[in-house]
C-alpha cells in the first residue's frame, strides 16, 4: 500500500469512526405517552444518553395520563392514581429530587360491608382492633401482614439493581431476578389459589382480602398473586401523595429531562431505512403524528412506547415490520370515579346516624347486588390527611364502581349532595393468570413498557419500568450485553458497593 493509499484508508476509517461515534452517542429518541412510565423513562434517557440526545415526548391528552385531578367547587382532588406506598423509593426520590413535597394519604377508619351489613369496622382503638380480627380471623391477618412483607422485601432488590445499571429484557426475567421460581410463580398463579394452598380461610378471604382487591383493581382474588400482595401493601400504614396532585411528578421529570413535550396523537411507527452520509444504509423508526387536523412524521433511532399498546387506549399501528410486532388484546377493566361533595346516608351500611358513623372508608364484598367497590372520604392534594369539612360544608367522598352511577344510586347513598363529578377509566389490565407479559423488545429499538402492568398495576411500576427501558435501550445501543439479563445478580451485588 503506497503513502496515499495509507493516508486515505486512515481517512476513510477516520470518518467512520467519527460517523460511529456521532451515531452511537447522539441518537434520536421518542417517547410515546406521557403518564409515569414515558416521563420517568425520558427523565432516566436524559441521564444515560446525556445532554446532546435530542428527545422527543409525544402525548395526545394531558401530561400524567392515569394520574389525574378533578375539581369539586374549587378544590381539585386525585381522580386517578392516588396513593403511594412508603417503600416505593423512585417516587420519593422523584419528590425529593423535583422539589416537590409529600402529603399523608387520609388514613380513617375502614368498614366492610356486604351489601347486608357491616361484617368488619375498625376501631379507632388498636388494642380493640387486635383483638377484633383475632376474634373473627384468627391469626391470619398476621400471617397475611408477613406474607405481604416478604414479598416486598425482595421487590426492593430491583432498586439495587437498577442503580448499578442494570436492565432486563423481559418482565418475567426482571421477576425472577427479585425472586425465583417463587416469584414467577406468584405471578403464574391465582392469588385465591395461592392463599388458599397457604391455608386462609374462605371467610377472611371473602371479607377481608376481596374487598381489598376490589378497592384497589375493582377485581377478585382471580388476579395474580403478585399484584393481590400489592394490592394488600395498598394498605400499609405510611401511604402518602403528592402535595398539589401526583400528576406534578410527570410534568416535573418531562421538564427536567429537557424533552421536547409533542402534543399530538401518534397514528403509526413504520421501520424504514435511510442511507446515510457514508452510503450506508440505517434502520430507522418514522413515527406520523396527529396535531389538530395536521399530520406529520420524523424519524428516530430509538422508540420507547410508554402507554398500553391495545385498540381502545393508543391505537398504534406497526407498519412493514418483518415480522409483524405482535397483537396486544389485552382487556383492560372500565372502572369509574366519582367524587360527590354531600351528606352520607350511613343507614345505607349500618343502623347508625351519621354523626354516629365514624367509618372514614366502605370497602365491598364480592356481591353481585352492589353496585360500589368502595366508598371513601378524601382530602384535597393541597391538604394533609384531614378530611374535614370547612364551617359548613360537607365532605368530599370517592366512590369506585364498574359502571357509571345513576342519579337514583347516587340518591340512594347521599340523603343530599351539592356537587357531583366523574371519571371514567380503562384503569387496569383485567388478571387472568396465568399469562405472558407483552415483551420489553418488540424490535431491534423499539422498546414497550407497559407489559409491567401484567405483573401489577401501579405508579411505582411504571417508573421502574421507564428507568428499565432507558437502560436497556443504552445498553444496547452501545452493545453492553453483559448488562442486560444478568443471573444471580442479588449475590453478586451483595458483595458491591
Ligand atoms: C382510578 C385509578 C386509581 C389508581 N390508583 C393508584 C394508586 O393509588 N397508586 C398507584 O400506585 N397506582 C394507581 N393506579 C395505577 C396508576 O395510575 C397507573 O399504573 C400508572 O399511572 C400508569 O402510568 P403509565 O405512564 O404507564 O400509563 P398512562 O398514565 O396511561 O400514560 C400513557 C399516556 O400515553 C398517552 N397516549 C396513549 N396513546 C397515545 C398515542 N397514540 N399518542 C400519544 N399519546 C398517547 C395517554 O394519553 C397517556 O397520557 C390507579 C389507576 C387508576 C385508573
Ligand atoms: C408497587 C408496590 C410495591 C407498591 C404499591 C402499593 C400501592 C400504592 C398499591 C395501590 C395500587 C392501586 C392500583 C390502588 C388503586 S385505588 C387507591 C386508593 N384506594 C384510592 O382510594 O384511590
Amino acid at each position: 500500500m503506497s503513502v496515499v493509499d495509507l493516508r486515505r484508508f486512515k481517512n476513510k476509517h477516520a470518518k467512520l469512526v467519527r460517523e460511529k461515534t456521532l451515531f452511537l452517542f447522539f441518537p434520536t429518541v421518542a417517547v410515546i405517552g406521557a403518564g409515569i412510565g414515558g416521563t420517568s423513562a425520558a427523565y432516566y434517557l436524559r441521564q444515560k444518553f446525556g445532554k446532546d440526545v435530542k428527545i422527543d415526548v409525544f402525548e395526545k391528552g394531558k401530561v400524567g395520563g392515569r394520574l389525574a385531578t378533578l375539581n369539586v367547587q374549587g378544590q381539585e382532588f386525585e381522580s386517578g392514581g392516588s396513593i403511594i406506598h412508603p417503600l416505593n423509593l423512585h417516587m420519593k426520590r422523584f419528590v425529593k429530587d423535583l422539589g416537590l413535597s409529600a402529603v399523608q394519604s387520609p388514613s380513617g377508619l375502614v368498614g366492610v360491608y356486604n351489601g347486608e351489613t357491616l361484617v368488619y369496622e375498625e376501631s379507632s382503638w388498636f388494642i380493640i382492633n387486635m383483638i377484633k380480627l383475632i376474634w373473627h380471623y384468627g391469626f391470619q391477618s398476621l400471617r397475611m401482614h408477613m406474607w405481604v412483607e416478604d414479598i416486598l422485601d425482595k421487590f426492593m432488590r430491583i432498586y439495587r439493581y437498577q442503580s448499578h445499571d442494570y436492565a432486563f429484557s423481559s418482565v418475567e426475567k426482571l421477576l425472577h431476578s427479585l425472586g425465583g421460581d417463587d416469584y414467577l410463580g406468584l405471578f403464574n398463579r391465582s392469588l385465591l389459589e395461592t392463599l388458599q394452598k397457604a391455608g386462609f380461610s374462605e371467610k377472611f378471604l371473602d371479607e377481608i382480602i376481596t374487598p381489598v382487591m376490589r378497592v384497589n383493581y375493582g377485581q377478585t382474588t382471580n388476579i395474580n398473586g403478585f399484584v393481590g400482595a400489592v394490592s394488600m401493601s395498598g394498605t400499609d400504614p405510611g401511604l402518602w401523595a403528592v402535595k398539589g396532585g401526583n400528576k406534578l411528578v410527570c410534568s416535573r421529570l418531562l421538564q427536567a429531562s429537557r424533552s421536547n413535550l409533542v402534543s399530538g396523537l401518534v397514528m403509526s411507527i413504520e421501520e424504514k431505512t435511510r442511507t446515510k452520509q457514508t452510503g450506508n444504509p440505517s434502520k430507522v423508526y418514522e413515527v406520523v403524528y396527529q396535531t389538530g387536523s395536521e399530520t406529520h412524521s420524523d424519524f428516530y433511532d430509538i422508540v420507547l412506547v410508554a402507554t398500553p399498546l391495545n385498540r381502545k387506549m393508543s391505537n398504534i399501528n406497526f407498519l412493514n415490520f418483518d415480522p409483524p410486532i405482535e397483537e396486544f388484546h389485552q382487556h383492560y377493566e372500565p372502572l369509574v370515579t366519582t367524587l360527590i361533595k354531600g351528606e352520607l346516608n350511613s343507614t345505607v351500611f349500618s343502623s347508625r346516624a351519621l354523626n354516629e358513623f365514624h367509618l372514614g372508608t366502605v370497602l365491598t364484598t364480592d356481591n353481585p347486588d352492589l353496585f360500589i367497590n368502595s366508598i371513601g372520604l378524601v382530602s384535597p392534594v393541597e391538604e394533609d390527611n384531614n378530611p374535614q369539612p370547612k364551617a359548613d360544608t360537607a365532605h368530599v367522598w370517592k366512590i369506585f364502581s364498574a359502571a357509571a352511577l345513576t342519579k337514583e344510586q347516587i340518591l340512594k347513598l347521599f340523603v343530599s349532595y351539592d356537587y357531583a363529578v366523574k371519571q371514567s377509566w380503562l384503569a387496569y389490565p383485567h388478571y387472568t393468570p396465568p399469562e405472558k407479559c407483552p415483551s420489553i423488545i418488540l424490535h431491534d429499538q423499539l422498546y414497550y413498557l407497559n407489559g409491567i402492568e401484567f405483573a401489577a398495576s401501579a405508579m411505582e411500576m411504571s417508573a421502574i419500568a421507564g428507568y428499565n427501558a432507558a437502560l436497556l435501550a443504552y445498553h444496547r445501543w452501545n452493545g453492553n450485553t453483559h448488562m442486560i439479563d444478568q443471573e444471580d445478580l442479588y449475590e453478586r451485588l451483595k458483595t458491591e458497593l
